[in-house]
């Protein structure tokens, strides 16, 4: 089998459809005045970055049988490997409408297929398969009907026997079950951190004891990306805090996962926690102005890096405490 740099596990994929609207008013009638659908979900956006980035990427997880050709078309265009086990029913849609009048996105995202559990053994032994020593694997994305919260620990065991590393990006009981069963790295955002703690972070000083936390009791590298106010990079060794790109912004859909992608870049080149939280950011700068993943040429990449600052998060907190005297976040 062809080098495996990494591996992508996307448990319900989507069909996203991005709607553009100039205003929307919920109750009546909206027009959109423009119109996207691509092959999405966590993983397979991840994949798409790492493969823009030059690596070779396998892809997995769970695709409904009835409607595969967006996603044959886009694994073809970016070379993706598709290990996608075949489920009964269509792949779900996920619905975003982007308003070009505030720049939010509301997400609407569909139900999809179930996975039976004898393709959930399936998509073990096929994991098994494609895991190499020292390889980062991805877990991203909501569970499907028919898969326990559960069954994302049994594919970090899968991994981990194979001596291979494993980020999740994921939310609610399955980042709780990712934690329990030793994921090396997570990237919560704000709001799931908050859900995983059960409780409000109401301000920075919350924020960052929250991530203290959880990077000490359960996950050596933890990301936690915070929109418009940047991203933290919590390691056992160092604590990192980088700005946000200073961008016009098409649409955040898939921010996240062109983030966890330059993470995991920087990652498995060896680069440094404050390289690795800029690679990150950049590779999400790319996603951010464009409605179709792209990444520059390496050069591109090096100058946007450059102007990512990245600071130690002590100096972070000091400077919003000394803002805000210690009161609600502002930075
Ligand atoms: N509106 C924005 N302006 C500038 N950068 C943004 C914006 N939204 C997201 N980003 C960048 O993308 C990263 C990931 O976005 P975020 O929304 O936190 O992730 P998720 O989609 O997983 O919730 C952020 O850490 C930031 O670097
Ligand atoms: O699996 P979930 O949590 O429903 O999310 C799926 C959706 O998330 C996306 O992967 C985008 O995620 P981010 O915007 O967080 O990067 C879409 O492609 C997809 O529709």
């Amino acid at each position: 089998m062809k080098t495996i740099d990494f591996t992508t596990i996307t448990l319900n994929p989507a069909v996203d459809h991005t709607l553009f609207v100039d205003g929307m008013t919920l109750g009546s009638v909206n027009r959109a005045i423009d119109f996207q659908r691509q092959a999405g979900g966590k993983g397979i956006n991840v994949a798409t970055m790492l493969a823009l980035g030059g690596a070779t990427v396998a892809v997995s997880g769970f695709l409904g049988r009835n409607n595969p050709s967006i996603f044959d078309r886009h694994f073809r265009d970016h070379g993706l490997l598709d290990h996608f086990i075949r489920v009964g029913g269509e792949t779900r849609t996920g619905i975003k409408i982007v308003d070009t009048k505030t720049d939010e996105t509301t997400d609407i995202n569909l139900n999809g297929p179930a996975a039976a559990e004898s393709q959930q053994a399936e998509l073990l032994a096929k994991v098994k398969e494609l895991v190499r020593p020292g390889k980062w694997v991805v877990i991203a994305g909501s569970m499907p009907k028919g898969v326990a919260p559960e069954f994302i620990g049994e594919l970090i065991r899968v991994v981990h026997s194979g001596e291979g590393l494993v980020a999740v990006d994921s939310s609610g009981a399955a980042l709780k079950a990712a934690m329990d069963a030793g994921a090396d790295l997570a990237k919560p955002n704000e709001h799931e951190l908050a859900e995983y703690f059960n409780k409000d972070l109401r301000d920075f000083d919350d924020l960052v004891h929250a991530a203290r936390s959880l990077q000490k009791e359960k996950v050596a590298n933890l990301v936690v990306s915070l929109g418009s106010e940047g991203v933290l990079f919590l390691t056992p060794e160092s604590e990192w805090k980088a700005s946000a790109p200073n961008v016009k912004v098409v649409s955040t859909v898939g921010a996240g996962d062109s983030m966890m992608a330059g993470f995991l870049r920087g990652l498995a080149d060896g680069e440094t926690p404050e390289d690795c939280a800029r690679m990150g950011t950049v590779y999400a700068w790319n996603r951010l102005e464009s409605l179709l993943p792209k990444l520059p040429s390496g050069n591109v990449l090096k100058s946007q890096m450059r102007q990512i600052a990245v600071q130690p998060l002590t100096e972070a907190e000091a400077e919003v405490s000394s803002l805000s005297g210690g009161g609600p976040r502002q930075n």
